[in-house]
């Protein structure tokens, strides 16, 4: 199976054409490609271009867990350079289909820096989805493992839980992020940010990503966290995003309509083994066998 493969920031995607699809993809064989020792290894599948009826180009996004997610920022600019290098766009602005909505890109830098418009961010808990009565999620409070937060919650298309953070560190993201992206508060499960706001025009997170795990940058945890800084009158309308994986310009419009504006990197074009997906149809295939030495 031929796929490409990219990192934005560190955020790193597989890119396979549908047509290079040897059988329709499941959530097990999304795990097993996915899985950093026994397939290729990367944060998420990008499955394109689709056909769409309302846009150039269609996307499905799938997480490493088998999930699909309905958006990604870094995914997005990633598919936008994968379509410049296959020669399908060029300068100009194009239209994606995701499942969590349309967006525009549009590739320079000669491939290597990519614009989103990413949509609108949106706070109010029954499009997120957060559960309780209709209402705007802005500091509210969540005790989580004997531990007190003030969060935010919001969707650029997909599902956020901004947690306003001192000191954010990888360490709090592995030891909160698993157990806020399952929150029932959250009934489509949530992508986590640990933000803290440097100035008005700057803020610093940490991602536990839904269904990915711990990430070292998120396009759409980017989009979101700078959306509630800017909600909360914390941060101007242009916000750059500190990350562990590198920086994320943030432009947002009167309506909280997000511009974001980063790197992407080509790693490699590649093809996977059949072998590799052997075991789901023979899960024992996977043990090697050997002569039993004892006596
Ligand atoms: N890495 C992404 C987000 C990918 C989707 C996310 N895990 C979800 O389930 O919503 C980004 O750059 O936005």
């Amino acid at each position: 199976m031929h796929y490409s493969k990219y990192h934005a920031l560190g955020n790193d995607y597989l890119v396979i054409r549908p047509e290079d699809l040897p059988e329709e993809l499941t959530s097990e064989s999304i795990q097993r490609i996915c899985h950093r020792n026994y397939g290729l290894g990367s944060d998420g599948i990008l499955l394109g271009p689709l056909p769409s009826g309302s846009c150039q180009f269609g996307l499905k996004i799938f997480n490493p867990d088998g999930s699909e997610a309905e958006k990604s920022g870094n995914g997005l600019r990633i598919f936008a350079r994968f379509l410049w290098d296959e020669q399908l766009v060029a300068q100009e602005p194009f239209t994606v289909e995701t499942a969590g909505g349309m967006v525009t890109c549009q590739v320079g830098g000669a491939g290597k820096s990519v614009q989103v418009e990413m949509g609108k961010v949106r706070f109010d808990s029954e499009a997120i989805p957060v559960s309780g009565p209709p209402r705007e999620v802005l500091n509210e409070k969540m005790e989580i493992d004997g531990a007190t937060f003030k969060f935010c919650a919001a969707t650029v298309g997909n599902p956020h839980c901004v947690v306003l953070s001192e000191a954010p560190s990888a360490a709090q993201a592995h030891r909160f992020g698993p157990l806020i992206e399952v929150d029932s508060r959250f009934p489509a499960r949530t992508n986590v940010q640990f933000m803290r706001v440097i100035d008005r025009n700057s803020i610093r997170i940490e991602i536990w990503e839904r269904g990915a795990e711990y990430t070292l940058a998120s396009g759409s945890s980017s989009t979101a966290a700078a959306g509630v800084a800017h909600r909360l009158g914390l941060c101007d309308s242009k916000i750059t995003v500190h990350m562990p994986g590198g920086q994320l310009a943030i432009d947002f419009d009167a309506d909280f309509a997000a511009t974001m504006t980063g790197p992407v990197t080509k790693v490699s074009n590649g093809e996977m083994a059949a072998e590799c997906l052997e075991w789901l149809a023979n899960p024992d295939s996977q043990f090697l066998v050997v002569e039993d030495h004892n006596p």
